[in-house]
């Protein structure tokens, strides 16, 4: 898949079926998006293309903490596992954020022969353009109707970060089609973990989505190779040293130096909150159990969502 990032319009012989958004989480909605794009590319022999932005425009907007819920590097990942010829990356500035809804189609949309856009989409100057801004142009438009939830909830980004704020990760799983994860370096800790027989691999993450604070059963990538473990979100408050929210995952059998290592932890179960402990020894016997708790889970699962 090619990726062109885009500061100003972009001059092309080629002509493409493309999907515009933001696209975050790449969910069960947006990929009804990705698949009318293929489509409709392989009936009318043209590209398949997606146009997003390099950063939220509420970001830049409202000044927002928008955090996303999945990289930009598993973006680009992802759409390319789907057969996406080329994704288009506008850098998004205050200059494009004040484009008329027809100076937008004008600048960026000159080689699109077919448009897909989601039935609430909305662009341009403070949201001006909608799908009524869409028709009379030089190209067709295909508006994907709502996947909902439920009777009264669409699939959005949304309400899959409530489902994690809420510790439901399954379902949040379920709505994304793949298990919720956070990539990252794995970086120096306290070096308590070891001393207690279970080191914990302690990710960096800065721009992620912080779920629910607690104790999950996770599938670790590291190269080419699949772990599983337990995590820790959270400040680890028998220890009461921290003030940001932590990220740390014990893989089960394994002995290795991660250090400096950038590994993928994907998100499987919420088995319980945080606790304050009196003492190391409880905290050892908690952790145990979660191990043994988190064995018999995903083995029932068959490590699968
Ligand atoms: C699965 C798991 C569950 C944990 N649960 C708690 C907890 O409930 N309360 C807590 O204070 N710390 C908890 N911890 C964090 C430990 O306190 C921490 O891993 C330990 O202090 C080692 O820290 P270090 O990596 O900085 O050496 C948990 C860690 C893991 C891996
Ligand atoms: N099974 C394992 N799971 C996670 N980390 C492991 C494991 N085995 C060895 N390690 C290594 O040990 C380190 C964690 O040990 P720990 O004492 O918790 O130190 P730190 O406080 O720096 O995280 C990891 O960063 C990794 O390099």
């Amino acid at each position: 898949m090619n990726v062109i990032y885009l500061d100003k319009e972009y001059l092309t012989d080629e002509h493409y079926a493309l999907a515009l958004g933001f696209f975050d989480g790449l969910h069960q909605g947006h990929l009804a998006l990705v698949d009318e794009v293929k489509k409709i590319a392989d009936e009318k022999h043209l590209k398949s293309a997606i146009m997003t932005f390099d950063r939220h425009p509420l970001s830049l907007l409202k000044n927002e903490k928008c955090q996303s819920l999945i990289s930009s590097n598993d973006r680009i990942e992802l759409l390319a596992d789907m057969g996406i010829d080329t994704l288009f990356v506008i850098r998004f500035t205050m200059d494009v954020a004040k484009l008329s809804p027809q100076a937008f189609i004008d600048q960026y949309l000159k080689h699109v022969d077919h448009l897909v856009v989601g039935f609430d989409f909305h662009f341009g100057h403070k949201n001006k353009g909608d799908v009524s801004s869409l028709s009379h142009q030089h190209f067709e438009v295909s508006v994907i109707a709502p996947i909902m939830y439920d009777e009264k909830r669409k699939v959005s980004s949304t309400l899959i970060k409530e489902l994690l704020t809420s510790g439901n990760v399954e379902e949040a799983n379920r709505l994304l089609t793949r298990p919720f994860s956070i990539r990252g370096e794995v970086v120096h800790g306290k070096k308590r973990g070891r001393t207690i027989g279970y080191p914990t691999a302690n990710v960096d993450f800065d721009s992620y989505y912080v779920i629910r604070r607690g104790v999950y059963g996770v599938r670790v990538k590291l190269n080419d190779s699949v772990y599983y473990g337990m995590g820790n979100v959270g400040i680890n408050p028998t220890f009461n040293e921290l003030s940001n929210d932590l990220l740390e995952v014990h893989i089960f059998d394994l002995d290795e130096d991660l250090y400096g290592k950038t590994i993928k932890v994907e998100f499987i179960k919420f088995i319980r909150d945080e606790k304050t402990f009196s003492n190391i020894e409880e905290l050892k016997l908690q952790l145990k159990k979660d191990e043994e708790q988190i064995k018999k889970t995903l083995t029932i699962t068959k490590y699968s969502i």
